[in-house]
């Protein structure tokens, strides 16, 4: 696996988030490169960084000058130059309920509570609405992993699924769901939360994270 990786990240991103487990439990060492999305009216806005990612919106992954956006192109990009340990289980029906579960977070609550809807939405409505979609959400999740989950969202081994959930939990705190009513993701994601990997990868020990919010 031969190549320079550099990763456009903000700490508090569930996506950049994402990207940074995927990284971590593969072992592969990045330069991390702070996009800070409420500073200066939010850098993801900046000229040089819309040639990088005309979405404005990070993660963007550069691998040997080449950028990739997206975060699931990311991480099948990842798994692709280097597939152990795999994101994804061999098992075709393991393989798509993981992809399942990534999916209706990445497109069923995480767009709907992204930083530009929300200053759509309205500084007063804004909470409200983020609640409601996600408890909506991981209601589903939390039925989906009723079938499929072991030690980890899918079986025993850590997928896509996992990578997903975790940013997705901290949301939920930070919009104040009820997160009892999920007892299999309050689970998992406790399991999860003691993974070295998670660990490394939290919002709340990354460099550009706050000294206030900072993990002690
Ligand atoms: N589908 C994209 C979504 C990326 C995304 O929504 N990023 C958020 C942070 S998690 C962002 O940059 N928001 C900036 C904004 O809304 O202005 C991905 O998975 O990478």
């Amino acid at each position: 696996m031969a190549g320079k990786i550099i990763l456009y990240t903000y700490f508090r991103s569930s996506c950049s988030w994402r990207v940074r487990i995927a990284l971590a439990l593969k072992g592969i060492e990045y330069e991390s490169r702070p996009v800070n999305l409420i500073k200066d009216g939010g850098q993801q806005h900046a000229e040089e960084y819309k040639t990088l990612n005309p979405q404005e919106q990070v993660p963007t992954l550069v691998w040997d000058g080449i950028p990739i956006t997206q975060s699931m192109a990311i991480m099948l990009f990842i798994d692709d130059i280097k597939p152990n340990p795999p994101l994804l289980p061999d098992d075709p029906v393991k393989k798509a309920q993981a992809l399942a579960l990534a999916e209706l977070i990445n497109s069923g609550i995480q767009p709907l509570q992204n930083l530009h809807v929300l200053q759509k939405v309205g500084e007063d409505k804004k909470t409200e609405w983020a609640h409601f979609w996600i408890n909506k959400g991981l209601t589903a999740f939390e039925k989906m992993l009723k079938d499929t989950a072991g030690k980890y969202c899918v079986g025993d081994s850590i997928t896509l699924a996992d990578i997903f959930l975790v940013p997705q939990v901290y949301n939920a705190h930070r919009f104040n769901v009820d997160l009892t009513q999920f007892p299999l993701i309050q689970k998992i994601s406790a399991t999860l939360d003691n993974h070295e990997a998670f660990k490394a990868a939290d919002a709340l020990v990354q460099p550009d994270c706050p000294e206030d919010l900072r993990k002690k």
